[in-house]
């Protein structure tokens, strides 16, 4: 059934497809926030802002309620993805980003 069946299919198309669009939307999400993450090393700024964080967290459960989508998840989704920022940006401030794969920063720098 799994091979064969159209709406199956279909759907997982449409899956797949979504998937894409999220790790495209969190790529340049990251380049965003390594272009912060360099920012605040230069600037002497410490990595994390919980204060900005909750601000955050608050709207996207907002939005996440308003979509049917459940509150807890999105918080648990959101504070995923700062943790890795704020990994990046320790990285950045030991002058250690390197690992961290990102063309046009490089293209920025050249
Ligand atoms: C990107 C920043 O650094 C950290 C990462 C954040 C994020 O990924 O949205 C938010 C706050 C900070 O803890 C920032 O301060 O804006």
């Amino acid at each position: 059934m799994n091979d064969v069946n159209p709406e199956l299919l279909s759907l997982r198309q449409s899956i797949d497809n979504v998937d894409a669009a999220i790790i495209h939307m969190l790529a340049e999400r990251f380049k965003f926030t390594q272009h912060v993450g360099r920012l605040k090393a230069a600037n002497g700024l410490p990595s994390s802002d919980p204060a900005r964080e909750q601000v955050q967290i608050e709207r996207l459960r907002e939005l996440a309620v308003e979509s049917n989508l459940d509150p807890e998840f999105a918080e648990k989704f959101l504070n995923f993805i700062v943790a890795e920022v704020i990994h990046h940006h320790e990285r950045i401030r030991n002058g250690d980003d390197e690992i961290v794969a990102d063309p046009s920063d490089d293209a920025e720098d050249a």
